[in-house]
């Protein structure tokens, strides 16, 4: 019988144990044994498997996290790490592969789409930095959170007037902070694609606080400034009391939001229909809720455009 091998890798994302589930239940549906590889391409390059049965799945489509573990392997990113990986699937007799992940972990599966294994890739990563498709699996989810928290914040922040600055994940990639934005989370937003210098912010705090607006809140990007020397920047400039709410791993976990697990599932279905049509090098995506395919290669070069959304963002705010 066929075996396919399936991993998560990178950060976890709600999501990838739909995902996972979706793509047993296809590979039993055509007759493929699965064999779980634990903690990614770590996982993989030391043998670390276990055989998967839709009974080992089928209760944990709800929960967030990974019930393969993941990781993020140095090791992996050399040849020889890989060579390792490529000889454990060769000794477990595994030609197909499904690889669950963010950027990384699909160039990882690039390069062993390129050593002749047959590769498919699912997106599951909170950031949405993955412009080929229109959401990757957990990002939904990870918006419903941060919103949840900022809420929390906001009727704090209402009763005493205060102004906060939340940093929000995203790696490099502002989608979080902007959809958060969007659906009315906060007051003033910088990500890497629409940074705003400290003097920028202090002006648009200070436009709302002379328009009777008292309780502001700023969403940040991660990794864009320190946010100590931000928070004095402010306080010295407009005399105003702030605090900063890093949200860190509460946004990473969680139960999988309605919509991240349909999308799994989808998600889960064709990557095993992919393969069994002989497709490889590829990862599975959704574009105005259609489920599309594309080559590992091209997807590295795609960047994404958020214009329509920054536009409604200026108009929102
Ligand atoms: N250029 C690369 N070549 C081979 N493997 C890579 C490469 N980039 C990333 N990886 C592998 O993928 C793993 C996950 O990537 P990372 O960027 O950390 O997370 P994500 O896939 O969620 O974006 C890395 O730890 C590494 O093992
Ligand atoms: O978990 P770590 O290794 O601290 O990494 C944190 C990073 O992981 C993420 O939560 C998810 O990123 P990936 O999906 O690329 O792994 C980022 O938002 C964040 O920058
Ligand atoms: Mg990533």
């Amino acid at each position: 019988m066929s075996r396919l091998g399936i991993l998560t890798s990178g950060g976890d994302a709600p999501g990838m144990n739909a995902a996972i589930r979706a793509a047993v239940k296809a590979a039993n549906h055509h007759g493929l044994d699965v064999t779980g590889i634990q903690r990614g391409y770590q996982g993989l390059m030391e043998g670390d498997v276990r055989q998967l049965q839709f009974a080992d799945v089928a209760d944990f489509a709800d929960k967030g996290g990974t019930i393969l573990k993941t990781s993020r392997s140095l090791e992996f990113m050399e040849e020889a790490g890989r060579s390792k990986a490529l000889r454990t699937l060769e000794r477990l007799e595994i030609n197909r592969l499904v690889v669950i992940g963010g950027e990384g972990s699909f160039k990882g599966a690039e390069k062993l789409h390129e050593s002749g294994i047959q590769v498919i890739g699912i997106p599951g990563t909170i950031d949405n930095d993955l412009a080929y498709t229109d959401y990757s699996i957990g990002f939904d989810t990870t918006l419903n959170t941060v919103l949840e928290c900022i809420g929390r914040i906001k009727d704090t922040d209402s009763s005493h007037d205060k102004t906060t600055i939340i940093e929000v994940m995203g790696r490099y990639c502002g989608d979080v902070a902007l959809y958060s934005a969007l659906a009315g989370g906060g007051e003033i937003i910088s990500t890497p694609e629409q940074k705003l210098g400290f003097a920028e912010i202090c002006s648009q705090l200070q436009e709302r606080i002379v328009a009777g607006k008292h309780d502001n809140l700023i969403i940040v990007t991660e990794r864009m400034y320190s946010l100590p020397e931000l928070q004095q920047y402010i306080e010295e400039e407009l005399h105003v009391s702030v605090r900063t709410t890093v949200l860190g791993f509460i946004q990473r976990g969680g139960n999988p939001s309605a919509f991240d697990r349909v999308l799994a599932g989808r998600m889960g279905v064709k990557a095993v229909e992919l393969l069994l049509e002989g497709v490889s090098g590829q990862a599975v995506g959704m574009k105005e809720n259609k489920l599309i395919h594309k080559a590992f290669r091209d997807i590295h070069a795609e960047t994404a455009d958020k214009q329509e959304q920054y536009q409604l963002l200026a108009t929102l705010l």
